[in-house]
């Protein structure tokens, strides 16, 4: 059984696929919060902004195998794009707590690329087209290569110099959005000067915050 928060058409809003259309899948829970408030402060991951709790967003629900979710996530590309690869990107929550082979293959079977982000914590499925890892504070980290490590900037017990030599193609930070719990006006000049004195890493907005869409 599939527990899936929402799922939604849009662009990819962050990290070097930005702009690409995309199906996104969230799946519900995480393994570094609960989701309540009540337990950010005391959480490994406390800066989350998204709501992953429950089935009930847009396109949500339970699904009993793989073959019905991937038809669901299917039915929300548009069927006009016939030139461009479809692509689905597995988040949450932690999507890796969920997302197994049957999943990949059958979203791959109906001509899918599938993305992932995640927080590095939990083994990867073996077949999966683009690997996105953001490490989180103290948690361990045990996905130390793939396609992009976008961190999210700054965090006090993840520093950007103690991933800086893994298997990465891309290395992003993403300036931490704390609005509206505190005031964070420096976290985007602080990213780019980070990026200007250290040019491995680039630089991350996300976009569909700044244009308003999902
Ligand atoms: C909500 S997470 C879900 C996927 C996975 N659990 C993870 O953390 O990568 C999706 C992306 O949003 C980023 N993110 C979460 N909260 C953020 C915030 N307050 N500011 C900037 N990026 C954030 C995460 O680092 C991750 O790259
Ligand atoms: N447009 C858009 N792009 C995204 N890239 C990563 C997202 C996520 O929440 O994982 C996200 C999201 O929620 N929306
Ligand atoms: S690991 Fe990802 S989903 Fe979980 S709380 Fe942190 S940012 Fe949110
Ligand atoms: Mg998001």
């Amino acid at each position: 059984m599939y527990h899936v928060k929402e799922a939604f058409y849009t662009l990819q809003g962050e990290g070097a696929q930005t702009g690409r259309a995309s199906v996104f899948c969230r799946f519900s829970g995480c393994n570094l919060w609960s989701g309540r408030e009540s337990d950010r402060t005391k959480s490994l991951c406390r800066f989350c902004d998204t709501d992953f709790v429950g089935t009930d967003g847009q396109n949500g629900g339970r699904f009993a195998n793989a073959e019905s979710l991937a038809d669901h996530l299917h039915a929300l590309w548009p069927t006009r794009a016939m030139r461009s690869s479809p692509y689905v990107v597995f988040t949450g929550g932690e999507p890796l707590l969920q997302l197994d082979d049957a999943l990949i293959t059958a979203m791959q079977a109906r001509g899918f690329e599938v993305a992932v982000e995640t927080n590095g914590t939990l083994p990867v499925p073996p077949g999966i087209d683009w690997l996105c890892v953001s490490p989180k504070g103290k948690s361990p980290l045990v996905i130390e290569s793939g396609d992009e490590l976008k961190l999210v900037y700054p965090q006090v017990d993840a520093p950007p110099e103690r991933f800086d030599t893994l298997r990465f193609t891309y290395f992003f930070l993403q300036p931490m959005d704390t609005s509206p719990r505190e005031q964070n006006s420096h976290t985007v000049p602080d990213t780019v000067a980070y990026c200007l004195r250290y040019p491995q890493w680039r630089l991350s907005l996300q976009t569909h915050k700044i244009i308003g869409i999902d």
